[in-house]
């Protein structure tokens, strides 16, 4: 009994640090802020042009990702700094790569909002 005890709290806490940390992305990344505000901007849109409940998965999903992934790459970064403050060749790789990780999810983004919007003009 008390071992699933301790196994519940250290889940609640965990969502405690998760949460904490999704605020300190909110509060302090500009790119996150952005992107944020993009994710209001297309919801209310969505909800404008009464997309289908395919297209809201679709939006919602690069939503997600996108941000997800730039929380990732904010992560590497910050983990990158702290390891290697210096200039590094590879250090710049590694920040490249985890950018293009981002830069991947938010052509694909730009690619479905065309599908979903680019119809309803024409
Ligand atoms: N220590 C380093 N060594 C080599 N190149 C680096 C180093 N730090 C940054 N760079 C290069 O500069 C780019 C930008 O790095 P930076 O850490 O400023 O990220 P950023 O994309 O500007 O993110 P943010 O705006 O969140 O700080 C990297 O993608 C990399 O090419």
């Amino acid at each position: 009994m008390p071992k699933k005890e301790s196994f519940l709290i250290n889940r609640i806490k965990s969502i405690g640090f998760a949460f904490k940390g999704m605020l300190i992305l909110i509060r302090t990344e500009a790119s996150i802020q952005v992107q944020l505000c993009i994710a209001i901007v297309v919801t209310i849109t969505g909800f404008c042009f009464d997309i289908s409940k395919t297209e809201w998965i679709a939006q919602f999903s690069m939503i997600g990702l996108v941000m997800s992934l730039e929380g990732m790459n904010t992560a590497i970064e910050a983990l990158a700094d702290f390891i290697h403050p210096d200039y590094h060749k590879k250090i710049g790789l590694i920040k490249d790569v985890a950018a293009g990780a981002v830069f991947i999810a938010s052509i694909v983004a730009v690619i479905i909002a065309g599908i979903i919007y680019i119809p309803k003009f024409i």
